[in-house]
This record gives C-alpha cells, structure tokens and sequence, in this order.
C-alpha cells in the first residue's frame, strides 16, 4: 500500500489529525514512524495510547527529524506555529510541509516558513478515519513528483483523493467534501429530532437514520445511475415520499445548499486574506 515510507509529524493532534492518523494506522502505516506534537498531555497521551504513535511537546524536537511535516493546527495559529518551528529548527531542513489547513495559501505558507520549497495543499475530511475520507489535493508549479506522489499516497491511504489544478479549487474542495460532513449530520439530526417527536426513543430513532443513510449513501456508491434516479425509485406517484420532497422544494432547499456551499467558499477566501 505504501511504496514510500518517510518520517510524518503532524503539529496538531485535534479532530483531523485524529481521522488522519486514524485511518493511517489502520492501513498499516508503521506508527514508529508518526510523531504527533500537541501542547496539552491529554491530547499526546490519546494519541500514544489510542495508535501507538511517538509524541512531543515541542513542534520542533517532534519535527526535527522528520522527512514529512503535516501542518495540522487551527489556521489563525499556522503563522506563530510555522514561524516558530523553523527558529527552533534552524531552518525549514528542506522538509515536505503538508498543509490541511482550511483557507491559507501555498504563498502564505512559504511566508510563514521561512521559503519552504516543499508545500502540498490538502483538505480532507474526517471520515478519514475510517478510510472513507475524501481529500482534495493542490501542489504549486515546479513541485517534485516523489513529493506529489508521497502526498497522494498519504491521503489515498485514508480514502479518495482529487487533484485540482487552481488552488481556488481547494476552497471548492471545502465546500463539497471538507465541510460536508457536517451538512449530512445536520440533516441526520433532524431526521433524529424529528423521529423522537413522532415518539420513538433517542437509540431507536438514531437506528433509523442511521441506517437509511448509511442505505442510501451505499446505493450511490454501488449504482452507476445518477442520483437523481435512485431518487426517483424511491418516489412513488401521488405517495408519501413525493408529499415530502414537494416540501424540501417549497423550502427551496437546492437553493439553500447552493448557497450554504457558496458561503463555506467565500469564508475560506476571507481565511485567505486574514491570515
Ligand atoms: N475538522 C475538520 O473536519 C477539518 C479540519 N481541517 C483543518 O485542520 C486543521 C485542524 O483542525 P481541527 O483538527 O478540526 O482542530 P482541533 O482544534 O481539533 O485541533 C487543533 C490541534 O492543534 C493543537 N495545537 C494548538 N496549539 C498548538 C501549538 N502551538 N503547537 C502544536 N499544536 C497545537 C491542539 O492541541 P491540544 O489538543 O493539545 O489543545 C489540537 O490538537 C485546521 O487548520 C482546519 O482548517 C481541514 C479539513 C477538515
Ligand atoms: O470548518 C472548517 O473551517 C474546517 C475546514 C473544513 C472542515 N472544517
């Protein structure tokens, strides 16, 4: 599965550096070879007692030997982070810097790393963790193919990957998987909330959804059909399911998810200018 196998420390032991590791482990990607650095001892003890990874307190003891560094903390954080890691470590050392953060740029990036030569973008998302992740991926012209190829085989390890030829697309990338993991759990809780009103418990409702996504999501990946058939099959003339995607229409919801999807991008190209 893995042709190279190099040295990865991830700064940042949070949500997605979790589903990343995560899914990594479960591949069989060799923990002696992962290093996590994370302020807080809870989150490096999870980490060691959860994958068996290495861990550090110091970004740049944890790095230092590292072949790969995945940049994994919260972007309002990267500058102060990035920047003091390469005066702790003399330099960036000519490392492969993967970065995951949401809305900061390759050029931000090289700023903040002191000319980094070496910047991958991705953005996955945190199904990762069971290998189901979807991850886009952006290298700047010039970038070495190893360097494309290792990043590439680190994400497909944890799911599917696209490249996108415009880093713009990156912030597309957030809007239709990095960030949708959370509309799909929005739309679960209410089908949740919504059972329990009509009267089932919480574990029988839960069961319900569940389920049926899980029913629904494997349709689409098994089918070659459009989605919008599967939808179909499923409506009958003049039935119940018709009843409630006239009311899904009423509310305008295409128009609502275009518009929630439009709103991730604009924030990331806010991110951008922010940070
Ligand atoms: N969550 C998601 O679904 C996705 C997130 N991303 C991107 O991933 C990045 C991380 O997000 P997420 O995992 O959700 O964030 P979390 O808040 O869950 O994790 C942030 C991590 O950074 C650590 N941290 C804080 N300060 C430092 C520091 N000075 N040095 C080293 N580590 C530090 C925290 O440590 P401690 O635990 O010790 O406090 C924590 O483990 C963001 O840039 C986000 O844009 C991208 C795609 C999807
Ligand atoms: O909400 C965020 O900014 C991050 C990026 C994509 C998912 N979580």
């Amino acid at each position: 599965m893995f042709d190279q196998q190099e040295k990865v420390t991830f700064i940042g032991g949070g949500n997605m550096a979790r589903s990343i590791i995560g899914g990594l482990i479960k591949r069989g990607y060799p923990a002696h070879l992962i290093t996590v650095t994370a302020p807080t001892d809870r989150t490096r003890q999870r980490m060691a007692d959860d994958f068996g990874v290495n861990t550090a307190e110091d970004n740049a003891k944890g790095a230092k030997e590292a072949d790969v560094v995945v940049l994994a903390v919260k972007p309002q954080l990267l500058d102060i982070v990035c920047e003091r890691l390469v005066a702790d470590m003399g330099g960036h050392g000519d490392k492969l810097y993967l970065s995951i953060a949401a809305g900061v740029t390759v050029d931000t990036l090289q700023a903040y790393l002191s000319g980094a030569p070496r910047i991958v973008r991705t953005m996955p998302n945190t199904p990762s963790l069971l290998g189901l992740g979807m991850t886009g991926l952006y290298a700047p012209t010039g970038t070495k193919q190893d360097d494309k190829l290792f990043s590439q085989s680190l994400m497909a390890a944890v799911g599917k990957v696209v490249w996108v030829e415009e880093e713009a697309g990156i912030n597309h990338v957030i809007a239709a998987a990095g960030s949708a993991p959370a509309y799909f759990f929005l739309f679960m809780e209410a089908i949740q909330t919504e059972a329990e009103n009509m009267g089932f418990d919480t574990e029988t409702a839960r069961l319900l959804v569940q389920q049926t996504a899980q029913g629904a999501a494997q349709m689409v990946t098994e089918s070659d059909l459009p989605i919008s058939t599967l939808r179909s099959q499923v409506t009958s003339k003049g039935g119940t399911t018709a009843e409630a995607l006239r009311t899904f229409e009423e509310g305008e919801l295409s128009t609502l998810v275009a518009k929630a999807m439009r709103a991730a991008v604009a924030r990331a190209e806010e991110m951008a200018k922010q940070f």
